[in-house]
């Protein structure tokens, strides 16, 4: 099985959603509140293999057996800065998560990913870890963060991204093949291609321009 496995989520809600998000006459507080219903909805897909153990519980009827959340607390990072437009739409299916935070960004003319931030626990033996960045265009900031999370013991990656590029989600398959640990990437679709600026086609532009209002230089 390779470390690195892709769910592209098909559904109607999710397709729907994403063409109004791609849209350029889409203004940013419509842009943000859409970005926070679409993570929603990834974060069933992206919580599908969290860890859980058989537990009962009273109903006003009789005895029921269900499951509870198992194992060390799931961490859930975005990644600074349009990640964080995605951590109220992930938290709300997962309330009981720790929140970590990176900063990193992409610089537009190497397109190579610098961290700026780390505010992550130390150790994360053990701890399924959820990563939130919009969008996963030549990888370089995926494979940094994921390879973070990873030194430091996460038992399992999820990266969660609005869309990808064909040629991203290659060079992470590639760049964490030596990974021992499942990483998965969850996203609402794979696009055409990278353009000359690494941006993604037809993609939906600068999500954190986007998503805060922001012109890019
Ligand atoms: O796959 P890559 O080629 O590394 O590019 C993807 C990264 O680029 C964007 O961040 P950006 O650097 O624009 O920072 P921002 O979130 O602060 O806008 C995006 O949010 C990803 O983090
Ligand atoms: O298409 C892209 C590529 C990188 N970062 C973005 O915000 N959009
Ligand atoms: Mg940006």
């Amino acid at each position: 099985m390779p470390t690195v496995s892709i769910h592209v989520v098909d559904h109607p809600l999710v397709a729907h959603k994403l063409t109004v998000l791609r849209d350029a006459r889409t203004d940013t507080p419509t842009f943000r509140s859409l970005a926070d219903e679409l993570v929603t909805l990834l974060a069933y897909e992206a919580t599908r293999n969290a860890q859980v153990e058989p537990t009962t519980v009273r109903t006003p009827v009789a005895e029921a057996a269900g499951v509870t959340f198992s194992g060390p607390r799931h961490l859930v990072v975005p990644v600074l800065r349009a990640g964080l437009g995605m951590l109220d739409g992930m938290v709300r299916l997962l309330p009981t998560a720790e929140v970590g935070f990176l900063g990193m960004v992409r610089n537009e003319d190497t397109l190579q990913a610098s961290t700026y931030a780390t505010r992550l626990p130390e150790h994360l033996v053990g701890r399924q870890c959820y990563l939130l960045d919009p969008m996963l265009a030549t990888g370089g900031t995926l494979i940094a963060a994921i390879r973070l999370l990873a030194e430091r013991g996460a038992a399992s990656v999820t990266a969660v991204c609005l869309l990808a590029a064909p040629e991203g989600v290659a060079a992470v398959q590639k760049a964490l093949a030596d990974l021992d640990l499942p990483v998965a990437i969850v996203t609402a679709a794979i696009d055409e291609r990278l353009n000359e600026n690494g941006y993604i086609v037809p993609g939906l532009g600068d999500a954190g321009d986007r998503l805060y209002g922001t012109v890019s230089a």
